[in-house]
C-alpha cells in the first residue's frame, strides 16, 4: 500500500494518538489498512451494518461499536463482500465476526474481538456517524484509523497531514 505509515511509527511520531487494547483479533484478507472513519453503534442486530456496507466506502473504514458483545456475530462473508465490492478499507467491531474463512480470502480489512457462528438480530435500530468510545479509544466519525500487524490506533482528524518522521 502506497503511503502507508505502521501505527509504530506514527505513535512514536505523535504520543497523542490513541492507540486500542490490543484486545482485537485480525480476520480479514487485508493486514494494514487505513481511512477515514465511518461509526455505528449496534447492539446484537446488524442492518445497519449490512446498509452501511452497501454504500460507498471510498476508501474508508468502518467502526462497529456493538458493545463488545459476544453473543452473536455482526459480519459475516456477505458483509465482507458488499466491503470489498463498494470500496470499504476495513471494518473494525467491537463485537464477533462470523464466517471467519471466507473473510479471511477478502481484500478487506477485518478487526473483531473473536468469532462467533450465530447470526446476529435484523431489527433496524442503532446510531450512524456518532463518537464511540470503547478499548481506550473513543473514535469520532471523519477520525483517521491506522492498523497493521501491531494493532490499530485513532489520529483525530486534527492531527491529519502527518508529520514528518
Ligand atoms: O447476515 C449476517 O447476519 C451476517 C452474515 O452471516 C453475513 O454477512 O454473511
Amino acid at each position: 500500500m502506497p503511503d502507508f505509515t505502521p501505527t509504530t511509527d506514527l505513535s512514536d511520531a505523535w504520543p497523542q494518538a490513541q492507540v486500542a487494547a490490543p484486545v482485537f483479533r485480525d480476520f480479514g484478507g487485508r493486514v494494514r489498512f487505513q481511512g477515514e472513519a465511518v461509526t455505528l453503534r449496534v447492539s446484537d442486530n446488524n442492518p445497519l451494518v449490512r446498509q452501511t456496507l452497501q454504500t460507498p466506502g471510498e476508501g474508508r473504514v468502518l467502526v462497529v461499536d456493538g458493545g463488545g458483545s459476544l453473543n452473536c456475530a455482526l459480519l459475516g462473508g456477505n458483509l465482507g463482500i458488499f466491503g470489498v465490492e463498494n470500496g470499504w478499507a476495513g471494518v473494525i467491531v467491537h463485537g464477533c465476526v462470523r464466517d471467519t474463512a471466507e473473510l479471511r480470502g477478502l481484500d478487506l480489512g477485518i478487526r473483531a474481538l473473536a468469532a462467533h457462528p450465530r447470526r446476529s438480530g435484523k431489527r433496524e435500530e442503532g446510531e450512524r456517524d456518532v463518537p464511540l468510545t470503547f478499548a481506550g479509544v473513543t473514535v469520532r466519525p471523519g477520525d483517521r484509523v491506522v492498523a497493521d500487524e501491531d494493532g490499530w490506533l485513532v489520529l483525530g482528524a486534527d492531527l491529519v497531514p502527518e508529520p514528518k518522521l
